[in-house]
């Protein structure tokens, strides 16, 4: 693998209040290439949010390595590796700062010392490419769920991190809304070496990834290729995702005695291999 950007080596994480036998996460370790989009999936408590507050040192591992860019997450680094990271979490109500929306989005940039006249074009632009612009002057509290979870993508956006990482960021948008967001962080990856950890229970969201990483009871269980995981059919259910659509429909089809291929098709190959299906008949 090319330099990667993320290092875990042998990860283990306590919470202070568990007992000195249990571990919420045990001995994980993975690499990210800069320049990679991975999933991280399983199921609710298996220790994924965990994981990602331990990548930007707001938890502190009870042992094991993260290393971050080529630095090793400690104290005296953690700020310098924060700076490098974006995060969004699902409840962003905990991540609002400024009066206004428009506030909200600068507040990062002013940490990062960017100058006004920069601020006055990376903020406008920042809340149209997540369309927000129409509500640059409202105060955050007042929005919507899925408002405040485009505002908290807009910060992201405007503040132009080296990582960015997603806590089931869009899990409030409806389908719409999410496949915009998506959109958006492809344009940024086009964009900039742009590395991107979504933690996601959405199909499509894991469908963009490079790579798919299995959590489950705080180990790792499994990484591949979406179409490489997606293989694993109706036992996706098990590992906390949903079933592509081209997976539920060869369950279905199944069902009813048709031979299907035992890969993974894309909805394309599903459309293809139901053409061929129907005109051998
Ligand atoms: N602040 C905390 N103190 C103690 N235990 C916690 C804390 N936060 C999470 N846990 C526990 O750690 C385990 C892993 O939680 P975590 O939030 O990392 O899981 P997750 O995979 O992100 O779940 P979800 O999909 O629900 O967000 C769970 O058993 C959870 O109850």
């Amino acid at each position: 693998m090319v330099s990667p950007i993320i290092d875990v080596e042998h990860l283990n994480y306590r919470y202070p209040q568990q007992p000195a036998d249990e571990l919420t996460l045990r001995d994980v370790s993975f690499s990210i290439a800069a320049g990679e989009w991975v999933a991280i999936v399983g199921h609710n408590g298996s220790g994924k949010s965990t994981l990602a507050k331990n990548i930007n040192g707001l938890l502190a591992p009870a042992s094991g390595t993260i290393t971050v860019d080529g630095q090793v997450l400690a104290e005296d680094t953690v700020w310098d590796i924060r700076r490098k990271i974006g995060m969004v979490f699902q409840n962003p109500d905990n991540q609002f700062v400024g009066a206004t929306v428009a506030d909200d989005v600068a507040f990062g940039l002013e940490n990062q010392g960017v100058s006004r006249e920069e601020m006055l074009t990376r903020v406008p632009a920042a809340l149209k490419q997540v369309n927000m612009q129409d509500f640059a002057t409202r105060e955050p509290a007042r929005l919507s769920g899925g408002q405040k979870q485009r505002v908290a993508l807009a910060g992201m956006i405007a503040a132009r991190p080296q990582i960015l990482i997603l806590d089931e960021a869009t899990s409030m948008l409806d389908p719409r809304g999410r496949e915009e967001v998506l959109a958006t962080i492809r344009q940024m990856k086009a964009a900039s070496d742009l590395t991107v950890l979504s933690i996601t229970h959405d199909i499509d969201e894991a469908a963009s990834a490079n790579r798919i990483l299995v959590v489950n009871d705080g180990q790792l269980k499994e990484e591949g290729t979406p179409a490489e995981i997606f293989k694993h059919g109706e036992d996706l259910i098990k590992m906390g995702l949903d079933m592509p659509y081209a997976e539920r429909l060869k369950a279905a089809l199944k069902r009813q005695n048709v031979q299907v291929p035992a890969t993974y098709l894309t909805e394309k190959g599903m459309a293809d291999w139901l053409w061929q299906l129907r005109s051998n008949k």
